[in-house]
């Protein structure tokens, strides 16, 4: 339950309109009483939402409107504000047609974001492979926003990933990258900066005084003193020593095997990972349904549910809606905080 006074609706932006996005939002408006879910404006395209309420048996009234008038129409109808997707849609068949749609959603929503309209994003999952098709060239959301906020701002934005759930806080230090690239794009530079922003974050938005950052080695049994690798002699370690010297408590390179285990988490905060699978196995083993993807670095909230587009459940009233409604409230929560913050 949020326990901040809402003053703007969370901005959400459809997804894949052929994947699991407005299912999950027509379920979390249909339980907004039971669930205290915050008041969301869906960024997106009516008739498509309209239609897959009809296709779940869903009795949702979809009401067009603008940001401001959400907050209003909220109690009792689903507020949309409308971003047409630009060609039919199938649930669970995906098609680069709607591209432009999915994308115009989420550069709509950081454009309210900006204005102050919204207090936050909350984005549904996208397809990567289906945009690429339509000629999107950022790997995923979270360099997507970064871009945007770059533009936006004038200043370089480096975007840091971060799966939030009750167990743990993971981090991929490199993302979306084949794994045959990731010892080349770990970089000394790289961690020193990942780490001042997840210490500025937990600090100034979630509330954490003083951070513990664990960070994990690349290799085996973190190098192994150099024997497996010599990655974490060479790069993890000075990076660390260097955060450390700035007053933030990092430490490690950790062996990636045992630092996730119960005891082993009790130690830090969050834990800053080497590659996305060493980060989101351990996120998405711990908790699958009530994990938050988290941007940190952006100059705005944004939030998303931790799973994907789900194309094989689309349309059939079997997806779960918790993630999505853990990435509601963290939004709204870290919205109103920032504009607490900025009043
Ligand atoms: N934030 C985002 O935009 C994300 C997008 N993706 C994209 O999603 C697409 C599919 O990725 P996958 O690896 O298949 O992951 P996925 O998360 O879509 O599905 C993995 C498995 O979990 C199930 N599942 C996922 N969400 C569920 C829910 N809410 N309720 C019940 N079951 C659920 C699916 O049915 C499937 O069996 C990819 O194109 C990927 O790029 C993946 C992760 C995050
Ligand atoms: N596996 C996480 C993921 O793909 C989410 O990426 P993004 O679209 O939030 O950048």
């Amino acid at each position: 339950m949020l326990d901040r006074t809402v003053t703007r609706p969370v901005g959400l932006t459809q997804g894949d309109p052929a994947g699991i996005g407005p299912d999950i939002s027509l379920v979390a408006w249909s339980r907004r009483a039971e669930l205290a879910i915050p008041p969301f404006v869906y960024i997106g395209d009516p008739a498509i939402l309209a239609q897959r309420a009809r296709d779940l048996g869903l009795d949702v009234p979809v009401r067009e409107s603008d940001a401001a008038d959400a907050l209003r129409h909220f109690p009792d109808a689903l507020p949309v504000l409308p971003v047409p997707a630009g060609a039919a849609v199938v649930a669970g068949h995906p098609h680069p047609a709607s591209a432009s749609g999915t994308i115009g959603a989420i550069e709509k929503a950081v454009d309210l974001c900006f204005r102050g309209e919204v207090s936050s994003v909350a984005t549904n999952p996208i397809a990567k492979s289906v945009l690429y098709k339509a000629g999107f060239r950022f790997p995923g959301h979270t360099e997507f926003l970064a871009d945007l906020a770059a533009k936006r701002t004038g200043q370089p934005v480096l975007p840091v990933m971060m799966l939030a759930g009750p167990l743990l806080r993971a981090i991929p230090l490199t993302i979306h990258i084949p794994l045959k690239d990731v010892p080349g794009q770990i970089t000394e530079r790289l961690i020193v900066e990942t780490c001042r922003i997840t210490h500025r974050d937990l600090q100034e938005r979630f509330g954490i005084e003083a951070p513990r950052i664990a960070v994990a080695g690349l290799n085996p049994h973190a190098g192994e003193d150099g024997a497996m690798g010599m990655e974490e002699i060479d790069i993890i370690a000075p990076a660390i020593k260097k955060v450390r010297a700035e007053g933030i408590n990092a430490f490690g390179p950790l062996p990636a095997d045992t630092m996730f285990h119960e005891q082993a988490r009790a130690r830090y905060d969050v834990a800053v990972c080497m590659y996305h699978d060493q980060a989101l196995i351990p996120a998405k083993a711990l908790g699958f349904d009530d994990s938050v993807n988290v941007t940190l670095g952006l100059p705005f909230v944004r939030t998303s549910p931790d799973h994907g587009t789900a194309f094989g459940i689309a349309g059939q009233g079997i997806a779960r809606e918790q993630s999505l409604v853990a990435a509601l409230r963290l939004a709204a929560d870290l919205g109103e905080r920032a504009l607490e913050d900025k009043r």
